[in-house]
């Protein structure tokens, strides 16, 4: 079990007073590190994981995966001769995946779509439950695409968690159609188990629209990297369709990218108080969305520069609001509207009507906490408007969400007496936030 850490008492957010400039070394991807583990499950050969993300998140991927029956050894290595340098590294063991098990999701959206299609490769029956919070998310796209390439599944019939997967050894697999309007890990979870099954599979969305595509673009390219033959839109296949070839897939040593969707905080702290922060291993090419926040953050006043050791971001001192579609990158929101809040001009954000359904609501609850600390801001059809105002210090609610905790904080930068109700929720994929916020702050 890895558990929801409880409440804690209320955390004083730190309130800068001046410029930060400070090296903040941000953790490995959840992205990265959770399909890793999945793809280094399903290969035929062991594989390593350097620098992996140690988060709630990840520790319930790994943890689902030992109760299949895979080996996940943790080590930590001193040794600069070791390939991928010192720290962590995870040792993954495949073998054949059988139940019973039971699986916990917690609130972990990789966990919850990526490991239905690993068990039904499983023989024997996987439950899946989690956080109360797992029942609400949308899942139907990945239980209906698995019954059409032939598992068993047994559910309440909500389309959601919780549920059991009757694995019976192997999946035909094959051709699909499905509405990933809701999530884009719909598809990355069928891609990812594809190439294991007897016919591949071929993936059609055929809803209205695509949220994340980053995100499937990293499904894609961490596929190929492990062997796997992939046709995607990007590689002049048919729009919304992604093809994978049933095949063995390699053991690789892998070391795990710094996180850029938990790096936003830290970028934001220049920005909002005019200084500066130098993100160490920025990598130079990424399917990571966080990248997006050289340009997003530019234009709302800073300017970074991109160096071999990594990213530097200065802010000027001014912070404008911005005009964006974050369907891409939706996992930026909360940090991007709390700049937004900061702003002297007002910020429309557009493009994000599915965060309603991530860990909260988080297009009422991004408006509702702005607003009990003297914002103004309203809720569309697809985002929100940000009208800037003079914001008083108050208790920041984070709904068990990680990204309206650091987002309470980014506030509580600029803004004397935000207190931040349950910060150790940071723990599903920033255990350390809290530290390395001081830290930064060189308290
Ligand atoms: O595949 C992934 O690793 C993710 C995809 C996105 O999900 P949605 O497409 O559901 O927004 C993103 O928001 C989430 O944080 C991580
Ligand atoms: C939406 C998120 O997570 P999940 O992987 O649970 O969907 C997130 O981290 O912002």
């Amino acid at each position: 079990m890895v558990p929801n850490p409880a409440p804690t008492a209320l955390w004083p957010a730190p309130y800068a007073g001046g410029a930060v400039d400070a090296t903040v070394h941000v953790p490995g991807s959840k992205s990265v590190t959770n399909r890793a583990l999945v793809l280094a499950a399903l290969a035929s050969e062991p594989g390593w994981l350097r620098r992996p993300l140690r988060s709630r998140d990840t520790l319930l991927m790994a943890g689902a995966l030992r109760a299949m029956g895979v080996g996940i050894e943790e080590t930590v290595s001193s040794s600069s001769s070791v390939a991928g340098g010192t720290g962590e590294a995870w040792r993954v063991l495949p073998a054949g995946l059988g139940g019973p098990a039971t699986v916990d999701v917690g609130n972990a959206g990789t966990v919850m779509r990526f490991l239905p299609p690993v068990a039904a490769l499983a023989d024997g029956p996987i439950r899946f439950d989690g956080d109360p919070r797992s029942y609400e998310r949308p899942l139907n796209g990945v239980i209906d695409a698995l019954r059409v390439l032939g598992a068993r599944i047994d559910d309440d019939g909500r389309g959601s968690l919780p549920l059991t997967v009757h694995g019976g050894g192997a999946l035909d697999g094959g051709p699909v159609e499905i509405d990933a309007s809701s999530s884009s890990q719909f598809v990355s979870a069928l891609l990812l188990s594809g190439p294991r099954f007897n016919q591949g599979v071929e993936v059609r969305h055929t809803g209205s629209s695509l949220p994340s595509l980053p995100h499937i673009r990293m499904t894609v390219d961490m596929l190929r990297a492990v062997g796997a033959q992939v046709d995607s839109p990007e590689s002049g296949g048919e729009p919304n369709v992604w093809r994978v070839t049933p095949g063995a897939l390699l053991g690789r040593d892998l070391t795990v990218e710094p996180d850029l969707s938990n790096a936003q905080p830290f970028l934001a702290a220049a920005l909002v108080t005019g200084g500066k922060v130098l993100i160490p291993d920025w990598p130079a090419r990424t399917t990571q969305p966080g990248d997006r926040l050289r340009e997003i953050f530019t234009e709302m006043g800073g300017s970074c520069e991109l160096t071999d050791y990594g990213l530097e971001f200065t802010g000027s001192g001014a912070v404008h609001g911005i005009d964006v579609d974050l369907g891409d990158v939706g996992e930026l929101t909360p940090g991007v509207a709390a700049v937004a809040a900061l702003a002297d001009s007002p910020s429309t954000l557009r493009g994000v009507a599915h965060l309603r359904l991530h860990e909260t609501d988080r297009l009422a609850a991004l408006t509702k906490e702005i607003n009990e600390l003297g914002g103004d801001v309203t809720e569309t059809a697809d985002g929100l408007h940000i009208r800037p105002r003079p914001l008083h210090g108050g208790v920041f609610h984070t709904y068990e969400d990680h990204r309206m905790a650091t987002a309470g904080a980014i506030i509580g930068l600029a803004v004397e007496g935000v207190r931040i109700e349950n910060v150790a929720t940071t723990a599903k994929t920033l255990p350390d936030f809290p530290d390395l916020w001081t830290g930064m702050l060189g308290a």
